[in-house]
């Protein structure tokens, strides 16, 4: 299996990283070389935790071994399967599908690892939509279970079973759901981070409390405003937007304090300053 991963972010670099600890010939590409260089120290120091805790078949070295990184997108050609992970935004999405359904082999498997964005109408940018699925691993990568598999309205059932049997070969868990704005996770996890931040808003309780109250009272391992931070406030907003517009209810409205600290670029932990500063 050649796999391809496109954004060397938190998510991209965690995926590629867990395909080539499942022994895949992997190709990452980001659009400037200091992206890779900053998701290849992110990589590295991942597997060395886990080579550490004796949870890494192999070395580390072995690992990032089987990782070409790139800026250019031709090298995607002859994979077998690419995973979009770039920002969580439909337009520059769409954009990147486009230029992909150019390059990458016809029999190739394009997937985006999406929060909320409908799948079909990224698939039908692409100009594959039967090789065309959502792939959607959770943060962190090497260590969350769950890979959400969306079909888009017309992925044939033959991608489906090649993207499912792929997650169970990186030791996941593949569950199925369809094309609907947030699928399973975020239709249902985003809107109680945002419900956190109109607390902060309204003063029901300082962050540490409401924090406090979700991992003492109801066993969470992070709040959910330290979550908020850790996935980024600029992607929580993003999906709390798709939400809105995608299912036309105004109990997605954004928090406008989680809009306002976007605006102030405060972004969480990949700025160093959200709900917490890190
Ligand atoms: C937004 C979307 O579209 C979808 C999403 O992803 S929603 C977000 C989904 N993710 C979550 O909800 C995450 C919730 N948080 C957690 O489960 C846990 O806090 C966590 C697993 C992330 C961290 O576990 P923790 O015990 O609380 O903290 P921490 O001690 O830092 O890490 C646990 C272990 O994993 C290791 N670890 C943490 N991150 C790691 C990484 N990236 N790679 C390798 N090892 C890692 C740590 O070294 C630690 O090892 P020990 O237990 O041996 O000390
Ligand atoms: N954060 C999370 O917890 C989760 C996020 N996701 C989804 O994964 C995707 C990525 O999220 P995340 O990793 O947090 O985002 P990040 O902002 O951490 O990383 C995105 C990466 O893609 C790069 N990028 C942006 N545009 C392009 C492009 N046109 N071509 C190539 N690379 C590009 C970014 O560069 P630059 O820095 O210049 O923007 C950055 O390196 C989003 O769709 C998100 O919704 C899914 C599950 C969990």
């Amino acid at each position: 299996m050649k796999f391809g991963v496109i954004g060397a972010g938190q998510m991209g670099g965690g995926i590629a990283q867990v395909a080539a600890q499942s022994g895949f010939t992997v190709v990452v590409q980001d659009v400037k070389q200091e992206f890779l260089a900053r998701g290849q120290t992110v990589m590295e120091k991942s597997l060395t935790k886990l080579h550490e805790k004796g949870r890494l078949e192999g070395t580390p070295a072995e690992v990032m071994g089987r990782i070409q990184f790139t800026t250019s997108l031709q090298d995607m050609a002859e994979c077998d399967l690419v995973v979009e992970a770039i920002v969580e935004n439909e337009a520059v999405k769409a954009d990147l599908f486009r230029q992909l359904g150019q390059i990458v082999k016809p029999g190739g498997i394009l997937a985006s690892n999406t929060s909320s964005i409908p799948i079909t109408s990224l698939a039908t940018a692409s100009g594959r939509p039967e090789r065309f699925i959502g792939m959607h691993f959770m943060n962190p990568v090497p260590l969350m279970q769950l890979v959400e598999v969306i079909r888009g309205h017309q992925t044939s059932d033959e991608t489906a079973r090649i993207v499912t049997e792929t997650a169970q070969q990186m030791g996941k868990t593949p569950l199925p759901c369809n094309d609907f704005p947030g699928f399973v996770s975020n239709r249902i996890l985003m809107p109680m981070l945002n419900e956190a931040i109109q607390c902060v808003m309204e003063g029901v309780a300082e962050p540490e409390a409401i924090d406090g109250i979700m991992k003492l009272g109801m066993n969470h391992p992070m709040g959910p405003l330290t979550l908020a931070d850790f996935i980024g406030l600029d992607t929580c907003l993003a999906i709390m937007e798709v939400l809105h517009r995608g299912l036309g209810d105004d109990k997605y409205r954004p928090s406008p304090l989680l809009r306002k600290m976007v605006q102030a670029g405060q972004l969480g932990r990949k700025s160093g300053q959200g709900f917490y500063t890190y």
